[in-house]
């Protein structure tokens, strides 16, 4: 990865990217708690940003995390406004039926990936332009598929 933007933090454990080219930095829990099945909890990580205009951060599940014990975030991406200087807070959700998930402080938890946005300028019209998916959507094109294939495998 080439491109690279400072972003002042204040943080007892500062993320880390844990290979060159990661997209995303590991986020570490500031508490100890434990997740019964099927419960959520506003994890803290001790992290403040001050990303600069125009960027964004978002929070997003560790893979290993989802995968091996059914972690995942409840409102992932978790959305971190450039203005915002308050702690950065990970909506852990246990999605496991059966296991209970313990987090120590200093566990990594989320990872965030920090972006370039653009705002829009919405300019209210009576009717859109045209366009060649117009309003299809909701698995439209998987429906299209499956009447025309041999297979009868929408996909
Ligand atoms: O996973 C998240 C998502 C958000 N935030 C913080 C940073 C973000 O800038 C702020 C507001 O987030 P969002 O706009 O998603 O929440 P809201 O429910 O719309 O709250 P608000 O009314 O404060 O905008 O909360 C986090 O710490 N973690
Ligand atoms: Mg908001």
């Amino acid at each position: 990865m080439t491109e690279s933007v400072e972003v002042l933090i204040t943080a007892p454990l500062v993320p880390n990217y844990a290979h060159p080219g990661d997209a995303g930095a590991d986020l570490h829990s500031s508490e100890d708690l434990v997740l019964a099945p099927g419960e959520r909890a506003l994890v803290g990580t001790g992290v403040s940003i001050a990303l600069p205009d125009g960027y964004a951060a978002f929070i997003v599940p560790r893979s290993g995390l989802a995968a091996k014990h059914g972690i995942t975030i409840v409102n992932s991406p978790g959305t971190i406004d450039a203005g915002y200087r308050g702690e950065i807070k990970v909506a852990l959700l246990n999605t496991d039926s059966s296991a209970s998930f313990p987090v120590n402080a200093g566990d990594r938890i989320a990872q965030m990936v920090i972006m370039p946005v653009t705002r829009a300028t919405f300019i209210p019209v009576d009717r859109l332009p045209g366009s060649l998916r117009g309003d299809g959507g909701f698995g439209s094109t998987g429906v299209a598929v499956q009447t025309t294939s041999t297979s009868g495998e929408a996909q």
